[in-house]
């Protein structure tokens, strides 16, 4: 039998999944981990607690599924993107990883375009100086923590990390190394002159190769670890966005894919780069050679739900655990009993700023109408619907930039409820389908594997054998014109407030 393992480094959780070539779920395991946030708007998580959560999730998987080591042709990863993990001369793990979701270099990207210059960094980089991206955090901490600069011989992304611990090598690929504003992504491979603009030495980063490529093996150390067979291939992976594209088949055009993960994000297929001048959705390689896509990104989609779970519903969680379901199940259902609008309740979801499209890490989340009326289910449905709106939003930019999404799939944790995604459909105005394997990611990497180790012979053909669509969320016309108003007035909401945010952010 030809299995191939995906390992999906989300921020939640890691997730590894085993396939059959023809895309069959044998068995998955996922395992949650902390995230740090020592400040207001700051984001963190421990390199090692990633590493943990591999071996935990490997082992569990090859457990439950009974698979002989020797039977996974190829390994992908697939990681949360942008996080900056810096290494010392032995591999040591140098400080926490700052992560995609953190807010604090704003100063560092206005030294990054006043240096290169905003045209020069659109025109080699494809995207403006965002502070989720991983040259303002290099930066910050050489600003910072000059003594862990010193220290440091090795910069990665998160799933490069992975890598490094799998195979010893120090190694990234185009879709991942897309959102560190460090690569030429029309060109696909580092950029000297950014990175000298910017004092970056190169020998810092990894080598580059393209998503499918073989990076490296799994090494006697790593098997030992893990329970995988030493010399498995491992090959590039993806970004985890550019990994769910694989995962749900958007590997041409007119296809696009929403993700309700920790981010949400829309993200549609480019034959050629497209960039939008405004900065407001995304740039990167895609994962398949030759392509590039556009994407958005909501930072705290279901990490609005989590933080709701987390804060107020403690008893759910007791519950959910004794009934053996997943406690965003009934805090869903509670949602599902309150109108559309919550009872006129409107929900902001930038907990922790927002990228696509307001590009403001001091906004922050609120809700708007509260009233004496207002029950935690009007909360719950009003967060899910906020998120929607969001999503909304980035939807219109696509729209706006004339890119094709009509034909949208789903994937992550937020997509398994029907409720979810019967929003965004209204809210879209288009069917959304969601994927038989549910992992987008973990199935899109595995894909890469297969090609990298010759199951497949392109990543089109992994997709057609490995990717079934599962059920289908219809519009409905009526429902759509009853959102419109709620979500015209969200619109307006923070454009509203743009200036007291940045006030709130000076007084921390
Ligand atoms: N049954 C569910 N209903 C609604 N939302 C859910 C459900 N299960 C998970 N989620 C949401 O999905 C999020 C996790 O999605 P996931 O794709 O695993 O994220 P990540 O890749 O960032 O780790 C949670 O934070 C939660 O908001
Ligand atoms: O920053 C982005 C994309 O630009 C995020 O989408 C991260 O890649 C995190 O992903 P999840 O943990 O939500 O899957």
């Amino acid at each position: 039998m030809e299995l191939l393992l995906g390992i999906d480094l989300g921020t939640s959780g890691t997730k590894t999944v085993l396939f059959d070539s023809d895309g069959r779920r044998l068995a998955s395991h996922t395992v949650e981990y902390p995230l740090y946030q020592p400040k207001n708007g700051w984001a963190e998580q421990d390199p090692e607690d990633w590493w943990r959560a591999v071996q935990e999730t490997v082992r569990t998987v090859l457990a439950k599924s009974g698979a002989k080591p020797e039977d996974i042709r190829g390994i992908g990863i697939a990681g949360q993107m942008h996080g900056l993990v810096m290494l010392d001369g032995q591999g040591q793990v140098l400080r926490k990883a700052i992560l995609w979701c953190d807010g604090r270099t704003q100063a560092q990207c206005d030294e990054i375009t006043r240096t290169v210059g905003r045209e020069k960094l659109l025109s080699i980089t494809a995207n403006p100086a965002l502070t989720g991206f991983t040259a303002g955090k290099i930066l910050w901490v050489r600003e910072h923590e000059p003594e862990n600069y010193e220290k440091c011989r090795h910069i990665l992304l998160p799933k490069d990390y992975i890598r490094y611990k799998l195979t010893g090598e120090f190694a990234t690929e185009v879709s991942d190394a897309s959102g560190m504003n460090l690569l030429d992504v029309p060109k696909r491979q580092w950029s000297g002159e950014i990175l000298s603009l910017l004092g970056i030495d190169r020998s810092l980063l990894g080598e580059m190769y393209e998503a499918c490529q073989v990076t490296g093996q799994v090494t006697k150390a790593a098997a030992e670890a893990t329970g995988l067979a030493e010399g498995t291939v491992v090959v590039g992976g993806a970004g985890d966005n550019a990994a769910a594209a694989i995962g749900t088949g958007v590997v041409e055009e007119g296809k696009a894919f929403t993700t309700l993960g920790t981010s949400g994000v829309i993200f549609a297929h480019a034959g050629q780069v497209t960039i939008d001048t405004q900065g407001r959705v995304h740039t990167f390689c895609s994962a398949v050679p030759g392509a590039w896509t556009v994407m958005s990104c909501t930072l705290s989609a279901g990490l609005s739900l989590q933080w709701f779970r987390n804060q107020f519903c403690p008893a759910e969680r007791e519950t959910a655990a004794a009934l053996g379901v997943d406690p965003y199940e009934l805090m869903t259902a509670e949602a599902e009993k309150s109108p559309i609008g919550a009872n006129r309740l409107i929900y902001l979801p930038y907990l922790m700023g927002e990228r696509s499209p307001l590009l403001d890490s001091d906004a922050r989340g609120m809700f708007f109408g509260l009233s004496a009326i207002h029950t935690r289910g009007d909360l719950v449905r009003a967060v899910l619907e906020g998120v929607a709106y969001s999503q909304r939003q980035c939807l219109d930019v696509f729209r706006e930039m004339g890119v094709d999404v009509s034909d949208m799939a789903i994937c992550g944790g937020g997509g398994r409820s029907p409720l979810w995604r019967q929003m965004l459909s209204d809210l879209y105005g288009c069917p959304v389908k969601t994927i038989a394997s549910e992992q987008g990611p973990a199935l899109g990497v595995a894909i890469l594997a297969g090609v990298g180790a010759g199951v497949y012979d392109t990543v089109a053909q992994g997709c057609a054998a490995a990717v079934r669509t599962g059920e289908k969320s219809m519009p409905d016309s009526g429902r759509s014109a009853a959102y419109e108003p709620y979500y015209n007035l969200y619109r307006r909401v923070y454009p509203a407030l743009r200036e007291q945010f940045g006030t709130l952010a000076s007084l921390e």
